[in-house]
């Protein structure tokens, strides 16, 4: 049946270790499989990438590959970590830990559009997680709603980010190669690194934009016309929407947003990159400036941390909380 033939390609020492089962995801590289370690029927998800899915073996190669030496480089609580790696003739199968709560995408489109303290305490995490990304010269560059996975199905829960392989590790032996050779052919951003950092990491913040435009606002800023008369000379592409930086937040949907959560959509989605918001300028936003939120943040990605702050001093946990909260007052005025 099913199953067996599925099982029946897969490399040996997978198969003694997972069980594999249903499919949960599926991404522009393959399928996401539910799968059971034998041993401890712990759940996990088994990512399998088709080799043959890359226009040439080379990309394939260097993609998978890339992927994989990034996943088990990252550690962060808001990062998918990577449990283990085989490959057969024709793909490449990656397990990950199970994120019980799906895709985001999946919950946007359920719901509408989400509350938002929970878009801020998503966003919050998402901004964490690519500020470490970047910390390590990473840009993951592909972040869309079906790259970010959740915990659980519960609104307050971690959120993870998945999907590297259109990642980039900052080639930095390449540039010094660059800056070995002779210099008077480079253009200055070569050398302002503009060309690979400064300008590279803008795009995921510009991402992030459309990410929280859409979880604020139940649709996405940039998209194909959706009714017909709109069709012909002055409907635009979604290409020349997104160069022109055009949206729109619709008042029946955006009216109960805070000004402040608009302002950093706003400031996400901006055309030049030189002048985009950073994801360092992003966590310092006033709207982020929100210590129960990031409480809530910190005792989901650290929960032995909190836990045992709870245990040892459940004055001082509380009294951090306050703390942090005056501190955010501090900044604020
Ligand atoms: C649903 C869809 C994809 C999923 C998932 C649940 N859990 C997990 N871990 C890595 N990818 N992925």
């Amino acid at each position: 049946d099913l199953m067996s033939d599925v099982q029946s390609t897969l490399p040996k020492d997978l198969n003694d270790k997972y069980l594999l089962t249903r499919r949960i995801g599926t991404g522009v590289c393959g399928e996401v499989r539910l799968a059971f370690e034998r041993s401890t029927c712990k759940k996990v998800a088994v990512k399998i990438i088709n080799k043959k899915n890359f226009q040439s073996e080379g990309t394939a190669t260097r993609n998978a590959t890339t992927e994989i030496e990034i996943l088990q480089r990252i550690d962060h609580p808001c990062l998918i970590k990577t449990l283990d790696f085989y490959q057969s003739e024709e793909s490449y199968y990656i397990v990950l830990e199970l994120m019980e709560g799906g895709e985001l995408f999946n919950k946007v489109k359920s719901q509408q559009q989400l509350q938002e303290p929970v878009a801020k305490l998503y966003f919050y995490q998402m901004l964490l997680a690519v500020q470490y990304l970047h910390g390590n010269g990473i840009i993951h560059r592909d972040l869309k709603p079906e790259n970010v996975l959740l915990s659980s199905s519960e609104d307050v829960c971690l959120v993870k980010l998945t999907d590297f392989n259109q990642s980039r590790i900052l080639e930095e032996a390449v540039l010094m190669r660059t800056l070995c050779g002779t210099p008077s052919y480079l253009a200055p951003e070569v050398f302002t690194h503009a060309s690979t950092t400064g300008y590279g990491l803008a795009v995921d913040a510009w991402s992030l934009g459309v990410l929280l435009f859409v979880c604020l606002g139940g649709y996405p800023p940039f998209h194909e016309t959706f009714c017909r008369q709109q069709k012909g000379r002055e409907a635009e592409s979604v290409r020349d929407q997104i160069i022109r930086g055009e949206f729109t937040m619709v008042q029946s949907k955006w009216r109960h947003v805070s000004d402040q959560a608009k302002d950093v959509v706003r400031r996400l989605l901006v055309v030049d990159p030189t002048h985009r918001m950073s994801i360092q300028e992003a966590l310092q936003h006033p709207w982020l400036q929100d210590p129960e939120m990031q409480n809530k943040a910190h005792k989901l990605m650290y929960p032995d941390t909190a836990a045992a702050m709870e245990e040892a001093e459940p004055e001082a946990s509380a009294a951090s909380t306050r703390k942090r909260g005056r501190r955010a007052d501090e900044d604020a005025t």
